[in-house]
């Protein structure tokens, strides 16, 4: 049953007593501290979203397990159109929190473990897809929020996992028992974990035989003993616990953020209906190429949504300062509301390019799904940029929400942040411009941008994977005549009607027959 907003926020307080560290000491309640607030605020207005009539179609689908309506975060992708649903609701949910869903990564384990249980099974004999389903029919019957745990701490990276002085650097598993498995590890980056219902874990790369003890997938719920979290700092963290009084909290710049932590699991125990992989080597690489395909085509739509929403601070700041009809301001408000479309458009490319997975789950197209997240490594950048060039010296320096409130200076300080327009107050000048600081600097929105979901090489790896560098060749080889044997020229020409312009190949990954 989908839950509201307070039943979410009443499930999160009766966890059980969590070990989270900030700055050094113990966090008592998470959902009263005040770095963590905005975040809260997020995820709960996730959950609120769901029985509003305009949302419910986008970020709710009926189960094709139960037939009753779930979050589309625990929703496998089963056709092109979940997949294009999936980069809407990101995109329309990051215009309104502007940061990350908290939800989103764990339907995207699921993306990676729904196919790639199938294939151990059908290959191994084993029987986590059943399991695997199970626990997917719990998560969505209670509407839960699940995170993914991917990113170790990996040490050198040019040592594989078993070469890791310390085994720690990777997830791995201590002990395997009749009844289930004990690990022990760090996780880092994990964006929303605290607020998590579980916490998913997989692996972060691909492993040879000898990694067998780090090549796990499972499942524990967040408030599991021997987890210590320690939540990491951003730039602003402090400027929560000036908010009270008459300070709003306008230099967070909005209501909303997320969260990273690091998650240290000390030998937990994970039973056995709660284990997707254990020592599976072999497909850990086709678990992460089905995670990736998915995760990736999200990145498109939120970093969409993150740039619309940029581009309206921007604009406003323009409009506020009278420059709105610049020949030069329209072009770079234009070029940041064209990096949204851009990798909006391919996020949703790759959902209509994808395939169906013998399994039923739906896999976006691999090539366009990391080309989108290829390009995130760098346009949203260049939007950033160009706020900040239109947001100009003043925004950047602005004085604080204190000082423009102050008996001694807040009247001083307010009429020399007017920005001329009397449609507009400095304080409607400082939200704009404190919007804008945030996704530049303030948060860990453009770090999100570069690093999450896999950085700039690890999506040029996987898409020159997912090229079929014989076909490129082989039609240049028809154009310039350098083929000379005129029914293999026929063939390549057939080949190249038959691909309508699809220059990628699936690899080893299965296809269903249906398409
Ligand atoms: C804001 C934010 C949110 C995130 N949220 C999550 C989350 O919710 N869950 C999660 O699991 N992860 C999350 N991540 C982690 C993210 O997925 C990782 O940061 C990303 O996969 C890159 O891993 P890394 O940071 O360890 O860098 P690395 O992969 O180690 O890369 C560091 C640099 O070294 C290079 N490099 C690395 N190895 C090699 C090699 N062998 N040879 C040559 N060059 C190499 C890389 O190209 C890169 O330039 C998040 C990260 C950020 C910043």
């Amino acid at each position: 049953m989908l839950m509201t907003k307070e039943q979410f926020q009443a499930s999160i307080r009766a966890r059980k007593p969590m070990n989270v560290y900030f700055l050094g000491k113990k966090i008592e309640d998470l959902t009263t501290f005040p770095p963590l607030a905005a975040s809260f605020n997020a995820i709960s207005t996730i959950y609120d979203l769901q029985s509003r009539p305009e949302w419910k179609d986008l970020i709710t689908v009926p189960s094709h397990l139960s037939g009753q309506p779930v979050s589309i975060y625990n929703a496998p992708l089963r056709s092109a159109e979940d997949a294009n649903r999936k980069t809407r609701a990101a995109r329309a949910l990051a215009e309104v929190v502007g940061c990350c869903t908290h939800r989103c990564t764990g339907s995207e384990a699921f993306a990676g473990l729904g196919p790639a249980c199938y294939d151990m099974d059908q290959d191994l004999g084993t029987h986590y897809f059943d399991r695997f389903m199970k626990f997917l029919d719990y998560v969505q019957r209670n509407d839960l929020t699940c995170t993914v745990t991917v990113t170790d701490v990996k040490g050198l990276r040019t040592l594989a996992p078993h070469e890791q002085p310390d085994p720690d650097a990777y997830v791995h598993i201590n002990e395997v028992r009749d009844d289930g498995i004990v690990i022990s590890g760090y996780k880092c980056n994990q964006t929303g974990i605290l607020f998590a219902h579980e916490i998913v874990i997989v692996p972060t790369t691909n492993m040879r035989p000898e990694d067998k003890d780090f090549a796990l997938a499972c499942a524990v719920p967040a408030d599991t003993p021997g987890l210590t979290f320690v939540l990491g700092r951003t730039p602003q963290d402090k400027r929560f616990f000036e908010v009270g009084g008459d300070i709003e909290g306008i230099d967070l710049g909005k209501k909303y953020a997320d969260h990273q932590a690091l998650v240290y699991f000390d030998h937990v125990f994970v039973p056995n209906d709660r284990v997707f992989m254990c020592g599976e080597t072999k497909y850990v690489g086709r678990l992460l190429s089905y995670f990736t395909a998915v995760h990736r085509l999200t990145a498109g739509g939120c970093k969409a949504g993150g740039c619309s929403a940029l581009c309206g601070a921007a604009s406003l700041i323009a409009d506020m300062i009278g420059v709105q009809k610049a020949g030069h301001i329209r072009t770079k408000l234009t070029q940041m509301a064209m990096t949204a479309e851009t990798v909006y458009g391919l996020s949703l490319a790759s959902g209509v390019e994808g395939f169906q997975h013998p399994s039923g789950f739906w896999i976006p197209n691999p090539l366009m799904s990391h080309t989108c997240k290829y390009t995130c490594t760098q346009m949203p950048f260049e939007a950033v940029r160009l706020a900040r060039d239109i947001l100009a010296g003043f925004g950047e320096t602005a004085p604080s929400e204190l000082d423009m409130r102050s008996k001694e200076v807040g009247e001083l300080c307010q009429r020399a942040f007017n920005p001329g327009n009397p449609a507009y107050t400095a304080m409607d000048r400082l939200r704009a411009g404190r919007f804008i600081e945030h996704m530049a600097r303030g948060s860990n929105w453009t770090a999100m941008a570069l690093h999450g979901g896999g950085n700039q090489e690890a999506s040029t790896v996987m898409a020159r994977s997912f090229t079929d560098w014989d076909y490129l060749k082989n039609l240049v080889r028809a154009a310039t005549g350098m083929e000379k044997d005129p029914a293999r020229v026929d063939e390549i020409i057939a080949a190249i009607g038959k691909r309508q312009g699809r220059i990628c190949t699936n690899r080893d990954l299965p296809q269903s027959d249906n398409k």
